[in-house]
C-alpha cells in the first residue's frame, strides 16, 4: 500500500470514529486520544467553553479544570480573546502561576512546547480549545498537515451537532417543564373552582385555604384541621377527600367526641366474636373501612390519651389489632382530623400527646372565623338562601344591604353554621321574592337559649313533658314559655310521625311558622 493510500485510510478511519461518538465528552475523549497517538504528542487536551461563555473546562483534570475567560494569569484566555493559535514554551509556562494551568502543566509532563489553538464554528460560536503538548517545538509540521486540519474540521463540525442536540434537549425540557408547570397551575385552578361550590367565599383566606386544600389532596400527608366550632372544618375534609386520589374510595366520618371513650376504641379497632361480654359477632372497626379511603377524625382533642398512644402506633405502622383478634391487620387510610381547641393548650396540661400532634399536623390548616372575613358574608348568605329556596321549593329570594350591613358588625360566635341558621330563620319569615331585611335577622337568638331545654332529647308519650322545671323553680319566664313550646312541638312531632304538616295543623299553625319553630328549637323530625 502507498503511503497515500495508508493515511486516507488511516483518515478514513479516525472519521468513522469520530462521527460515531454520539455525546461531547466521547467526543472530545477520542478526537485528543486520536490525536496524540497519530502525531506522536505527549499529551493533548480539549478545553470545552461552558453555557455561560465564560469558563473553560477540562473535564480530565478533576478538581483545577476550570479557567475564567478574564482571567490572564493562564493563557487561554488570551488566545480565546484574540482568536489566534499560539505557541507557547516550557520556561514561559514556568513564569504562569495559575495553579489550574500549573496543574495541567504537570499533568502533560511539563513538556517543552505547548501548542494552544481555539476552536470555533463557522457561525464564529466559540466551542473551546485544543491544547497539544510534545518536546518539539516544531508545530507546522503538524498543523499545517491536511489530516490534522482535516481531523479539527471535522472535530469542529462533530462538536457543533453535539452542542446543537444538546441545546434542542434542553429547549424540550425547558419547553416541557413550562407545559407541565401551566398544566398544573391548570388543574389547580379548576380544582379550586370546583371546590368554590362548596367552600364558598372569596375572601384573600378562603382563596388561601382553597389552594392549600388542593395542595393537601394531592399529597398522602396526615392534614389537620383547626378553626372555631361551626367555621367550616367539615366541609374541608370532605373537599380533601373529593380531590384526592382516594375520592373512589370510602370516607369516614368518626366525631370522637360523640362516642363515649368506653366505645371509642371498640368502634375504631373492631373487635371479634366473644372478644368481651356482648360482643356476640365479629364487627369489622372504622379503621378497617376507611382501607383505600379518608379516615376523618373529628374533635381529635377529645380522644382519650390511652387511645392516642394506639392511634399513634396505627399511624406509623399502618396496622392494628381488633379487640380478641391474635393476627394484626393493614388499612391504608389517609387520615384527616380536626379540633376546635387548641391541641397547644392539652399538650402543656398533659391531655395530649406532642408526638401525635406532629404526627397528624405533617399538613396543617386553618379555618379563619367568620368575623375575620366579613367579605365572605354576602356570598355566604347567597349561598344559604339558595339552598332553602331549593329545599322548600320557595320562589327566589335575596338579601337587602341594608341586612348584610347588620350581619357585618355581628361577630358570629357560632361562625358559619350561625348564620346559616340565621339566614334560613330570615327566609321563614321573607315573602318570596323579597330581600331578606334586617328586621328578620334573629343575631344573638341562638345563643340565648338555656341549654337545659335546647338539647333534651325526645321521650317516649307525655313524659316528655315531665322534665320540665318546677313551676317555683322558674326564673325565666321567656325561657321557661319557650321550653314548654319546644316540648309541645317535639311530642306533637312524634305522635305524627315527624309529619309536619299535620304537626302544625293539630297546633293550629301555620306550616311555616311550626317549620320557624322547630329550627329555633332545633326540633328535629325524628
Ligand atoms: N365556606 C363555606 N361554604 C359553605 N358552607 C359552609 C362553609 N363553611 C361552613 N359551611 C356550612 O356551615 C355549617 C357548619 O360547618 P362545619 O360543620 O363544616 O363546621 P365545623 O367547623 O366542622 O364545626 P364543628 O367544630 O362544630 O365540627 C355546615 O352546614 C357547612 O356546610
Amino acid at each position: 500500500m502507498g503511503r497515500m493510500q495508508m493515511e486516507l485510510h488511516t483518515g478514513i478511519d479516525l472519521a468513522v470514529a469520530l462521527i460515531q461518538q454520539d455525546t461531547l465528552p466521547d467526543l472530545l475523549k477520542t478526537a485528543t486520544s486520536q490525536l496524540e497517538t497519530t502525531f506522536g504528542l505527549s499529551r493533548c487536551w480539549a478545553l470545552e467553553l461552558d453555557l455561560s461563555g465564560r469558563t473553560l473546562h477540562c473535564s480530565d483534570l478533576a478538581e483545577d479544570g476550570e479557567f475564567d475567560c478574564g482571567d490572564f494569569s493562564h493563557p487561554f484566555a488570551h488566545v480565546l480573546q484574540t482568536g489566534q493559535a499560539r505557541e507557547l514554551t516550557r520556561a514561559a509556562s514556568y513564569r504562569l502561576d495559575h495553579p489550574g494551568f500549573q496543574a495541567l502543566f504537570d499533568a502533560s509532563n511539563r513538556p517543552r512546547s505547548l501548542w494552544l489553538e481555539p476552536l470555533s464554528g463557522d457561525d464564529g460560536r466559540t466551542l473551546g480549545m485544543l491544547v497539544l503538548c510534545r518536546d518539539e517545538p516544531e508545530w507546522a509540521g503538524i498543523t499545517a498537515q491536511p489530516l490534522y486540519l482535516g481531523l479539527r474540521q471535522l472535530l469542529v463540525h462533530q462538536w457543533i451537532t453535539q452542542l446543537q442536540s444538546r441545546d434542542q434537549v434542553w429547549q424540550r425540557r425547558l419547553l416541557k417543564r413550562s407545559l407541565d408547570h401551566l398544566h398544573d397551575a391548570e388543574t389547580v385552578r379548576n380544582r379550586c373552582d370546583q371546590l368554590a361550590r362548596t367552600l364558598v367565599g372569596n375572601s384573600q383566606a378562603m382563596t388561601r385555604l382553597r389552594a392549600q386544600i388542593v395542595r393537601a389532596a394531592g399529597s398522602q400527608l396526615s392534614v389537620l384541621i383547626q378553626g372555631e366550632t361551626g367555621c367550616g372544618k367539615d366541609v374541608v375534609a370532605q373537599g380533601i377527600h373529593q380531590l384526592s386520589g382516594r375520592a373512589d374510595g370510602p370516607m369516614v366520618v368518626v366525631n370522637c367526641a360523640a362516642i363515649p371513650d368506653t366505645l371509642l376504641e371498640t368502634e375504631l379497632f373492631g373487635h371479634t366474636k366473644g372478644a368481651f361480654s356482648g360482643a356476640d359477632q365479629t364487627k369489622e372497626g372504622l379503621l378497617a373501612q376507611a382501607d383505600g379511603g379518608t379516615l376523618f377524625l373529628d374533635e381529635i382533642g377529645d380522644m382519650p390519651m390511652a387511645l392516642q398512644s394506639k392511634l399513634l402506633r396505627v399511624l406509623e405502622s399502618r396496622k392494628f389489632r381488633p379487640l380478641g383478634a391474635r393476627e394484626e391487620q393493614r388499612s391504608d387510610f389517609r387520615l384527616v382530623a380536626a379540633t376546635h381547641q387548641p391541641l397547644q393548650a392539652g399538650i402543656e396540661d398533659g391531655s395530649f400527646r406532642r408526638d401525635l400532634f406532629y404526627r397528624l399536623s405533617q399538613f396543617p390548616l386553618r379555618v379563619t372565623p367568620l368575623r375575620e372575613r366579613p367579605e365572605d358574608l354576602e356570598a355566604l348568605s347567597r349561598h344559604f338562601i339558595r339552598h332553602y329556596t331549593e329545599r322548600e321549593g320557595a320562589g327566589p329570594m335575596g338579601i337587602s344591604s341594608h341586612a348584610l350591613h347588620l350581619l357585618s358588625g355581628y361577630d358570629f360566635p357560632g361562625n358559619v353554621r350561625e348564620l346559616r341558621n340565621i339566614i334560613e330563620l330570615a327566609c321563614l319569615q321573607t315573602p318570596v321574592g323579597d330581600d331578606i331585611q334586617p328586621e328578620v335577622l334573629r343575631l344573638n337568638d341562638l345563643f340565648e337559649a338555656p341549654e337545659t331545654w335546647v338539647a333534651e332529647p325526645a321521650v317516649a308519650g307525655h313524659e316528655a313533658l315531665s322534665w320540665l322545671p318546677d313551676p317555683d323553680e322558674i326564673r325565666d319566664l321567656k325561657a321557661a314559655a319557650q321550653a314548654f313550646e319546644a316540648a309541645i312541638i317535639r311530642e306533637r312531632l312524634r305522635q305524627y310521625g315527624g309529619n309536619r304538616a299535620q304537626a302544625a295543623e293539630s297546633l293550629g299553625l301555620p306550616k311555616r311558622t311550626l317549620a320557624h319553630k322547630c329550627l329555633k328549637y332545633q326540633v328535629s323530625e325524628s
